[in-house]
């Protein structure tokens, strides 16, 4: 279990977090914010790396896996090397620590890269085994700040199998902006927006704050658009250009089409 009461974090006059509260219990929690929101802040809280100027942080856990959003490892090491290097500080026992640091590679699709210095590595398999680093040693809490950037749709379709196999008994927390990147794996989605958390729930939940709210509607409409909407995209068919709007109030002119998690995303964080 993991509670955050209250925690406010500042940067002079940016707070990054606000007020914000939130409890996990085990499970897959996807964090959901836009650029700047205060995901990695609220990470770097919760991993000791930052403390909260208000506010606490309940934890009845030892370990606490982390990727952090850059994670940088010394290139003149080894794949095996950065890992030894990782399980020492984690003080996993050194008579276990072969055997993790192989498991925990195997998990990431990097047995065959074991000996390889990781400045050879591609961007993609660092971040691979930045989760390799951070799952070692069976944290309790394990942070993903942005796993899945800069993996190809196979390697991410790969970190969605390892969550499912190592989530027993876990609370793990994935921070991203990819929408679709939660709705597949995740329990519940918190959306964080300026340091607040605006909004918990299932991948359902979360959907259906966008129920009746999204139309399609001719581009030439659009001058004529009144009360609180936002424009999610702008589609061409037949030669002509439509949009998708988000709105809260009824458009007549549109057609009502079925919201999906982005559409909810979109009218908690504009509040539409
Ligand atoms: N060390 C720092 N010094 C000054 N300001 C910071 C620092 N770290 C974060 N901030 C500010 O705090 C706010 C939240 O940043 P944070 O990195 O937590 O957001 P984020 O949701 O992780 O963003 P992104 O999705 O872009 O990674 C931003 O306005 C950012 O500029």
């Amino acid at each position: 279990m993991l509670i955050l009461k209250n925690c406010t974090k500042s940067f002079k006059k940016t707070k990054a977090l606000n007020d914000f509260s939130c409890e996990f219990k085990h499970g897959i929690y996807g964090l959901l914010g836009p650029n700047g929101s205060g995901k990695t802040t609220m990470m770097r809280c919760i991993c000791g790396l930052l403390s909260p100027e208000k506010g606490s942080i309940e934890c009845d856990c030892e370990n606490i896996g982390y990727l952090p959003q850059q994670f940088g490892a010394m290139k003149s090491l080894t794949v095996y090397e950065t890992m030894r290097y990782f399980a020492t500080l984690k003080k996993i026992p050194k008579s276990n620590q072969d055997n993790e640091i192989r498991y925990c590679i195997d998990l990431v699709n990097l047995s065959d890269k074991i000996k390889n210095k990781v400045g050879s590595l591609s961007g993609g398999m660092v971040r691979r085994l930045g989760i390799a680093q951070a799952i070692m040693g069976n944290p309790e809490i394990v942070l993903f700040d942005e796993p899945t950037a800069g993996l190809d749709p196979e390697e991410r379709v790969r970190f969605k199998s390892l969550l499912r196999k190592i989530k027993n008994d876990k609370t793990i927390i994935i921070s991203t902006h990819i929408v679709s990147d939660v709705k597949s794996i995740c329990d519940e989605i918190v959306i964080i927006n300026e340091g607040r958390n605006v909004v918990q729930g299932t991948c359902s939940d979360i959907t259906s704050i966008g129920n009746e709210k999204v139309f399609l509607l001719d581009e030439e409409y659009e001058n004529n658009l009144e009360g609180n909407y936002y424009v999610k995209d702008r589609i061409s068919k037949d030669n002509k250009n439509y949009i998708i709007v988000l709105s809260s109030n009824f458009i007549e002119q549109g057609v009502s089409i079925n919201a999906d998690i982005e559409d909810g995303y979109l009218c908690a964080l504009k509040d539409i």
